[in-house]
């Protein structure tokens, strides 16, 4: 398998202010990465620093063969970083389907592919954003993401603030999406039992830094020291 993600003792921030402190990380073409952590142990401004939206202090990031470190988010969306930020940003005016096709890009993924996962989407393709429940809102940014046809897709606390049936259906989707196509992913989740049975391996971080990476079926069969790893 060759390697679609490099990170290189990574250090970055929002301004002065350093959060991440020298990540390395390495993500092989088709894996999944379940992303954990305590409160503000930085996953979210790790996922924020792949997508190219915080502070760079030091350190490389290579997607494929191409280094990303100083692209702008645009560019690197257009090298295959596909995201799903914790607000999801739906357009609220526009319609599902216009905001499934604002920045689609040819490939696998088209309407039908997105309609044929998410079903719900296709029901409601003509209601507007701010029309949408959450979970549909979920379904959409991901959705969204999955038209970008990315090499790598980041996912940040896609399961939060959703009603368990509706997390359930989610889970779904997202292990076709990732177990089924084989599709590269980062996900950042507070629900560690949820994630981990769906992803190859997990990062653990504290205080900016990496405190663990392991295969995931081996942290879900270490529940006490899972649960050290993650107690507040
Ligand atoms: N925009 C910002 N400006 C300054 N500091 C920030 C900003 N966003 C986050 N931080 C700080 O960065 C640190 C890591 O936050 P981050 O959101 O990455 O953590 P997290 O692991 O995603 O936590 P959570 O699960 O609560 O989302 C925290 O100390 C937080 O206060």
């Amino acid at each position: 398998m060759s390697e679609l993600l490099r990170v290189e003792q990574l250090v970055a921030g929002y301004g002065d202010a350093q959060v991440l402190h020298r990540i390395d990380l390495s993500l092989a073409e088709g894996r999944s990465l379940a992303l954990l952590g305590r409160n503000g142990a930085g996953k979210t401004t790790l996922l924020n620093t792949l997508v190219g939206v915080t502070t760079h202090h030091a350190g490389r990031i290579h997607l494929g063969t191409d280094e990303i470190t100083r692209l702008r988010p645009e560019q690197r969306a257009a090298r295959g970083i596909g995201w799903v930020p914790q607000e999801r940003n739906i357009f609220a005016s526009l319609t599902v389907e216009e905001n499934l096709t604002a920045a689609a890009r040819p490939g696998r993924w088209d309407l039908s592919a997105v309609y044929q996962m998410f079903p719900r989407l296709q029901e409601r393709r003509r209601n507007l954003g701010n029309q949408l429940s959450g979970g549909e809102q979920q379904m959409l940014a991901v959705g969204r993401a999955l038209m970008l046809n990315p090499r790598l897709l980041l996912l940040d606390e896609p399961l939060e603030g959703l009603a368990p049936i509706i997390v359930d259906e989610l889970l779904a989707a997202l292990r076709r999406i990732v177990t089924g196509e084989g599709l590269s992913a980062i996900i950042v989740e507070q629900k560690a039992r949820k994630i981990l049975p769906l992803t190859d391996e997990a990062i653990v971080l504290n205080r900016g830094m990496t405190a663990l990476h392991a295969a995931s079926d081996s942290l879900l069969s270490r529940p006490a020291e899972l649960d050290a790893l993650l107690a507040v």
